[in-house]
């Protein structure tokens, strides 16, 4: 379980204090997946990175567990919005780079990584480099390259906003599936009120800079196959839409 308590952090910079977020609450139950939703500008990578122990908040705490973060943990993953690939490695090497990084030995890593190349449609194209690949086949190395340490906790951040719209319900399917088998805890940054609805079992909405939460919104149907059909969809993407007009 992730839990915020009053949170606030400000950037400073030579033009003087820029508060990015201000008195952030939050609760993400074990296994759920939690997006984050708001004009540009309002914080939420920002909060994806203080999630992730990479930046310290100005005021307030942050729990994984039972576990307070104030440095980046081992069992949480993060997958930033231009994939992270090293354009002069292969997707193999791209895939393995933490494992590597840990000190996995070359058949360790075969054995964690075929599995989860294969299941995420990458089989064949290990020895190809990022620049021979599609934003969809980049997204999923990244993805492997995550899910390979066995994560608990998953942040992404805008993951799929450079694909076209196939492409990203196929790769929301994957997440959705990855998500069922694995029980992850996601954070997860979009732009995209579709996608918000479709993954977010737990939607929170935040106001313009300085971010503040303006709405937690409970999707228990979040995930499901054919939930983007039905009306409870349709109807909580017009909340969503309606929220952040307001
Ligand atoms: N390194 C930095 N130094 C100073 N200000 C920053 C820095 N990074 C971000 N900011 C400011 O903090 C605020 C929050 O930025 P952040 O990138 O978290 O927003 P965001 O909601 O993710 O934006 P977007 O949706 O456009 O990606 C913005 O006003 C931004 O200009």
């Amino acid at each position: 379980m992730i839990r915020v308590f009053n949170l606030d952090y400000t950037y400073y910079t030579g033009g003087g204090a820029v508060p990015a977020l201000v008195n952030i609450n939050l609760t993400v139950p074990a296994g759920q997946t939690c997006v984050l939703i708001g004009p540009s500008g309002c914080g939420k990578t920002t909060l994806l990175y203080l999630l992730a122990g990479l930046l310290q908040p100005a005021r307030g705490e942050i729990w994984i567990g039972e576990e307070r973060i104030t440095k980046p943990r081992q069992r949480t993953a993060i997958i930033l919005q231009d994939y992270g690939l090293l354009p002069w490695k292969t997707v193999w090497e791209n895939a393995a780079l933490g494992l590597a990084l840990r000190k996995f030995t070359a058949r360790q890593q075969q054995e964690r990584l075929q599995p989860l190349l294969a299941g995420l449609g990458l089989a064949g194209l290990e020895k190809r480099y990022p620049a021979q690949l599609s934003g969809g086949q980049k997204q999923r190395v990244a993805i492997a390259r995550a899910l390979s340490l066995e994560p608990d906790v998953l942040l992404m951040d805008e993951p799929f906003s450079a694909l076209d719209a196939l492409t990203r319900e196929s790769l929301q399917q994957i997440l959705v599936e990855i998500q069922n088998q694995r029980r992850l805890t996601t954070v997860l940054v979009t732009h995209n009120i579709e996608e918000a609805v479709f993954l977010g079992q737990q939607i929170i909405v935040l106001t313009g800079a300085p971010g503040q939460v303006k709405a937690v919104l409970a999707n228990p149907g979040a995930g499901s196959g054919d939930y983007r059909f039905t009306s409870k969809f349709h109807h909580l993407c017009s909340r969503v839409r309606q929220l952040l007009q307001e």
